[in-house]
């Protein structure tokens, strides 16, 4: 139901003669969502150096005005108009407890002494008039420890640690111990006529209003009336303030004083231009904010060390790992060997090696070429009991020689084209292979050409036959670039330095902001007067400082312990890194102002990386895709950065060349579409709590 208050009669008792107004508010409308409307023309005025009490049930809209009054919420229409100009005049207790809870007192304070611009000295004047009063816990209690009274006398203090002149605290009292809620109400109503400040509070307890110079009665998104207390209960002639919410509540469900339809959702007002905040920010920079954030990271890494531990150790971890088990060559394979030869048992050591000669079975040369290749050989006597070795996975396929292998090889070198079809055919060394794993049956099967070549080789040399005639005509030469047997390690390395160098500060990143985003943090020092590029650039500076070590550490392990190759200009490649690490930070920014909860976060991460690893080209050649998907491909952002890594690393190039300038711009490009997309949500979400 949609009311409006119809006359002013309404607003209770007059204001009291000469005090000047502080707070206004004059046919203030907010709604969420079309039909949502929480604010619905709602009047209110606070006078200077006095504390109002806002008293309403959950849900009236006490929280969305309290946003709009610090600036945090844009009203949809209507006025707010303040005695002061600027967000950090203002002292603010958000409803949530809004603290660092791995933080002590004494570093929360250190913090936002820093935020509000505190001295040295300031801070202890202030530590020491609040202590005492607020009845805080020693120094030295972490947050989390404390109880939950405690905990919101904490946030008490911080919002009065700089001794603003409007002082809005959502709820203060909940959970305190009565004895001390009255004692914070004193000490509250002291400060209002000795220190001349101005203090709304919301509260749930009609009681508690009472103290109040005066109070506001919410409902249904209007003030049912506003007055002194006493004024109010005589004006209505009950004895409670209880009793003359009920009435008025009565009256408005009736429409009895109210106009029920007057503002349907139909002709919500809809003003040329939004009202402006009613507050400012001092400066978009200043540098006590940014010694804040500082300060803040450095007391949660101090408190958590282990994170920070991780935080160092994962990409050693990681790089050791990847270098001691990516790109080596399997070691011991074993490979069947049915040898005619050698009567399918027994071993070479019978035979005395008579150079060249028909005696001396060529398939013992062969067999010793391929031991050197690490491959263990098992002699099988025949096919069948091979075959159902390799059935049984014990081997990885078997190799067959034939009796007569010898005499053949030799019939078909010396006769060339004469040899007899039986000759071609037995001195063929037959093989048949396991071949569903890949990489391994494709290694073995490479390392039996590389093991027959070579003890081919070796025979002609031994027999005085030109050694070339035993070479596959074709002569690789040296290596234009790289080497003539690379790596995969070397092919891996530039994908996984990426991978690293944009996961870890995008999970930093999110980490941090939606940590603080979901304590209430982030807003709280919004409210206090920082700004985003403050906080951004702070987020971005610490991120970038962590990466730094950690870009040294993985570059350390990769080429210097572990030797992989990097030729061109390491200054070159860090800056590449670097950029990379930067896009990982503000990709890490859209997610945290996308994703609400961890859990969103977290998926959201994992989704990405996945496809952004596999199309990318870094397991594979992106050459090798599907031709729609490499056309996607080279689009994705640790695409052309990786083949441009590769570029410096592998080939030296330099800025110049296209292939790593493509790299540089891709980056650069993302780094721009990740920030303006996070711009964007934040102002679609209309700011950084509505993300949440
Ligand atoms: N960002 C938002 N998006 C959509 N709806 C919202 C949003 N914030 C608040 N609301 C809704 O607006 C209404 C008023 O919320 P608000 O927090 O202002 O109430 P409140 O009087 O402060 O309640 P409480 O006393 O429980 O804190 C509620 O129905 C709430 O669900």
């Amino acid at each position: 139901m949609l009311l409006k208050i119809r006359n002013n009669e309404l607003y209770g008792s007059e204001m009291t003669e000469g005090r000047e107004e502080f707070v206004v508010v004059r046919g203030a409308y907010k709604r969420y969502g079309l039909k949502a409307v929480v604010l619905n023309g709602l009047n209110m005025t606070v006078e200077k150096g006095t504390v109002y009490a806002f008293l309403g049930p959950s849900g009236c809209g006490k929280t969305t005005l309290l946003g709009c009054i610090v600036g945090r919420k844009r009203l949809d229409a209507g006025e707010i108009r303040l005695g002061i100009k600027y967000k950090s005049d203002i002292g603010y207790m958000p409803q949530e407890i809004a603290l660092f809870r791995d933080f002590s007192i004494s570093e929360t304070l250190t913090h936002f002494a820093w935020v509000f611009g505190l001295s040295k000295q300031q801070l202890k004047k202030r530590k020491e008039e609040l202590y005492s009063f607020l009845e805080l816990p020693p120094e030295t209690s972490l947050i989390s420890k404390l109880s939950g009274g405690q905990q919101r006398r904490i946030s008490l203090c911080v919002a009065l640690l700089h001794n603003p002149e409007l002082l809005i605290l959502d709820e203060p009292t909940v959970g305190v111990d009565p004895v001390l809620s009255h004692s914070i109400w004193q000490h509250l109503k002291q400060m209002s006529t000795v220190g001349n400040k101005t203090i709304i509070i919301t509260t749930h307890s009609i009681e508690e209003a009472r103290q109040a110079d005066r109070v506001g009665l919410m409902r249904g998104g209007i003030l049912l009336a506003e007055g002194d207390p006493k004024s109010l209960m005589n004006q209505y002639g009950f004895d409670t303030l209880e009793e003359v919410f009920l009435q008025l509540s009565y009256k408005q469900e009736t429409g009895e004083n109210f106009d029920i339809d007057c503002q349907t959702v139909k002709n919500y007002p809809k003003p040329e231009k939004k009202p402006k905040p009613p507050v400012k920010i001092k400066s978009i920079f200043a540098l006590n904010h940014l010694i804040a954030h500082f300060l803040k990271n450095y007391f949660f890494l101090r408190r958590n060390l282990g994170i920070l531990a991780f935080l160092l150790c994962l990409p050693i971890v990681q790089c050791t790992l990847f270098d001691l088990s990516i790109g080596r060559d399997p070691l011991g394979l074993k490979v069947g060997l049915v040898n005619e030869e050698l009567a399918g048992e027994g071993d070479c050591s019978m035979f005395t090696n008579a150079n060249c000669s028909v005696e001396y079975p060529a398939s013992c040369r062969y067999m010793a070429a391929l031991e050197k290749k690490q491959m263990k050989l098992i002699l099988y006597k025949d096919e069948e009991s091979a075959r159902n070795a390799t059935k049984k996975n014990e081997i990885w396929g078997f190799m067959h020689v034939s009796h007569n292998y010898t005499e053949s090889l030799f019939e078909r070198i010396i006769l060339n084209g004469g040899a007899s079809d039986e000759a071609l055919a037995n001195s063929e060394v037959d093989v048949s292979m396991d071949m569903s794993n890949q990489y391994i049956g494709n290694l073995l099967r490479r390392d039996m050409y590389f093991a027959y070549m070579e003890y081919l080789e070796n025979l002609y040399a031994d027999c005085n036959w030109p050694v070339q005639a035993a070479k596959v005509p074709i002569a690789f030469q040296k290596a234009i670039y790289g080497n003539i047997y690379p790596s995969f390690s070397d092919f891996a390395v530039p994908a996984i330095l990426q991978l690293f160098v944009f996961y870890l500060p995008m999970m930093f990143t999110v980490g941090g902001i939606l940590m603080e985003k979901r304590e209430g943090i982030l807003e709280r020092n919004l409210i206090s007067g920082m700004t985003l590029v403050e906080i951004i650039t702070g987020h971005a500076i610490v991120s970038m400082l962590i990466l730094v070590v950690q870009t040294l550490f993985m570059m350390i392990v990769l080429f210097v312990i572990f030797d992989n190759t990097i030729e061109g200009s390491l200054l070159l490649a860090l800056s590449l890194l670097f950029l990379v690490g930067l896009s990982g930070m503000c990709y890490g920014c859209l997610v945290s102002v996308l994703c609400d909860t961890d859990t969103a976060a977290t998926y959201m991460g994992l989704g990405s990386f996945f496809p952004l690893a596999m199309l990318s080209g870094m397991f594979w050649p992106y050459q090798g895709m599907h031709y729609l998907l490499r056309s996607i491909g080279w689009f994705l952002p640790l695409t052309l950065t990786t083949e441009g890594f590769r570029a410096i690393s592998s080939r030296s190039w330099s800025i110049t060349h296209p292939v790593v300038f493509n790299g540089f711009l891709s980056v650069i490009g993302w780094i721009f579409f990740f920030s303006i997309s996070t711009i964007v949500v934040i102002k679609i979400k209309k700011g950084i709590r509505n993300i949440m």
